[in-house]
């Protein structure tokens, strides 16, 4: 039972820092350009600049996935991570499939596209954290807050009484569906199970890499907006 208890400090040490930084964990994940997918006001130039600037995120994810990847090989005590984050990589295939897709429907160009500042300073941050010095339980718990933040936004879009355009509901879908729900519950729970037996100086690390997420994902969003 001694785990159990542990597992609950975990969870509430994700609690905590959602509490302790709930006015940026809120503008990440209730930003106006998602309110306004949500309300049906978006514009179509926002909707095509964020889908443009997030393939090339997306791309750049790839790597930071394989190194964390690499990380549970070598340190998690548990085998069932690897295997987790093995379903993140093949998703990720389907998923820049799903851009192109998209990208052509609406007339954006993919190959044509310059990241914009925001945009390469999430990436330098990715690289940042695949440094092999950089603690799985650090980078467990990034990619746990990454994923977190589009299913939060976009699972909010297809709540009762939203009014999300039809046709953004298939993009509000592939982060907002069930099943991407419990992907991030399963992330959470690695991250929190590894929260518990960290020293106190990787547990800062990890809130400080949480909080840098939400800035991250915030200047993501705005970017929606031109620059
Ligand atoms: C910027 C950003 N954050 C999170 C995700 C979720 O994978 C994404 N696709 N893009």
């Amino acid at each position: 039972m001694e785990g159990r208890g542990g597992e609950r400090e975990g969870a509430r040490m994700i609690d905590t820092w959602i509490n302790t930084h709930r006015q940026m964990y809120d503008r990440a994940t209730r930003h106006p350009f998602v309110l306004s997918v949500r309300d049906g006001s978006v514009d179509s130039s926002s909707f095509k600049r964020w889908l443009g600037q997030d393939y090339i995120f997306v791309r750049q994810f790839v790597p930071f996935l394989a190194s964390l990847l690499l990380k549970a090989c070598r340190e998690s005590e548990d085998q069932s991570d690897v295997e987790v984050l093995l379903g993140g990589i093949a998703s990720l295939h389907d998923e820049l499939s799903w851009f192109k897709k998209e990208a052509s429907k609406w007339d954006v160009m993919l190959n044509a596209i310059t990241p914009q500042k925001a945009n390469q300073d999430y990436c330098r941050f990715l690289e940042s954290l695949m440094l092999p010095e950089v603690d799985y339980t650090v980078a467990i718990t990034a990619f746990w807050a990454i994923e977190s933040v589009y299913q939060k936004s976009f699972s909010s879009c297809l709540e009762a009484g939203s009014n999300t355009p039809a046709e953004l509901l298939e993009t509000c879908q592939r982060w907002g569906n069930d099943g991407f729900g419990q992907y991030c519950c399963v992330l959470r729970g690695i991250a929190e199970r590894r929260l518990e037996t960290v020293s106190k100086d990787v547990v800062m690390m990890a809130e400080g890499v949480f909080v840098r997420v939400l800035e991250s994902e915030i200047r993501f969003w705005d970017m929606s907006y031109g620059e």
